[in-house]
């Protein structure tokens, strides 16, 4: 059963009136307005160039907006300097992305304790085996991204951007290169990070039956919010999208 949300609570993430303009006049995000509350999962879906990456990057400190706030974990990121921002981005923003970006030459465990070495600490064992247990790959960490499947590729890769314990999980595409049973696990997954860890994720997707998974879908179109579906189901989604589609 899904986690059900508390009465006033708290945003881990929040974009207000977040513009952002690209050279050649372009206009990625346009006066974005939203929450992403602490403990649930929002997928963000839109069509091809309507800004989700764009949103997705300038969340997590990776892009700076035009105009507007970025306000994660309760810090605002345009007061902070490019070392602070870092560090936060290193310490409370976890990222994963369509392609796994694992270091071959590490085993599994190698590769999720990296967040923590570049931090400069002595990796916890403990912690990170209970990342590598978290998703489901607790016997796996002795193997090199080589030895496993892409699905636990993108399954270590999700348990690196957890092991500092991140306010927020931020996914671009996760399952964009995996089939159709091995999205399903992760997906999965990441349900079940949400309903029993209280992970915050936001996830951006093509995919109406992986928005599915999500407590919460938001629809972007031309740089601008336009509607949300909360219990979506992949029908109601789909519909929606052809609808979005339709009418750009
Ligand atoms: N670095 C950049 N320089 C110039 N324009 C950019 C840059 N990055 C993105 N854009 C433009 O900003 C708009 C939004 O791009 P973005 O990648 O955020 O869309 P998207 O919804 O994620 O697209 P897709 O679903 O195709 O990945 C597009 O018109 C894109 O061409």
């Amino acid at each position: 059963m899904r986690s059900v949300a508390p009465v006033n609570q708290t945003r881990a993430v929040e974009l207000d009136s977040v513009t952002k303009h690209y050279s050649h006049g372009v206009t990625a995000l346009d006066d974005v307005t939203i929450g992403f509350a602490a403990g649930t999962f929002t997928a963000v879906m839109g069509p091809s160039g309507s800004g989700k990456s764009t949103m997705l990057q300038c969340a997590a400190g990776l892009d700076r907006p035009s105009s507007g706030r970025v306000i994660v974990d309760g810090r605002d990121l345009a007061r902070l300097g490019e070392r602070k921002l870092t560090l936060l981005r290193r310490d409370r923003i976890g990222f994963v992305f369509q392609s796994f970006n694992l270091l071959p030459s590490l085993t599994a465990e190698q590769n999720v304790a990296l967040p923590l070495r570049l931090a400069g600490r002595r990796p916890d064992r403990d912690l990170v085996r209970q990342s590598l247990e978290a998703v489901g790959l607790g016997g796996r960490a002795g193997h090199r991204p080589t030895e496993l499947s892409g699905g636990q590729q993108q399954r270590i890769a999700i348990a690196r951007a957890l092991v500092t314990r991140p306010a927020v999980l931020f996914a671009d595409e996760p399952t964009g290169a995996l089939d159709a049973n091995t999205s399903r696990d992760v997906l999965r997954l990441l349900r079940t990070l949400v309903d029993r860890q209280a992970q915050t994720i936001v996830m951006v997707t093509h995919d109406p039956v992986a928005a599915s998974y999500a407590d919460r879908v938001v629809f972007l179109a031309d740089g601008r919010v336009y509607g949300e579906l909360h219990d979506p189901t992949a029908e109601l989604v789909s519909t929606r999208m052809l609808q979005l589609e339709a009418s750009c």
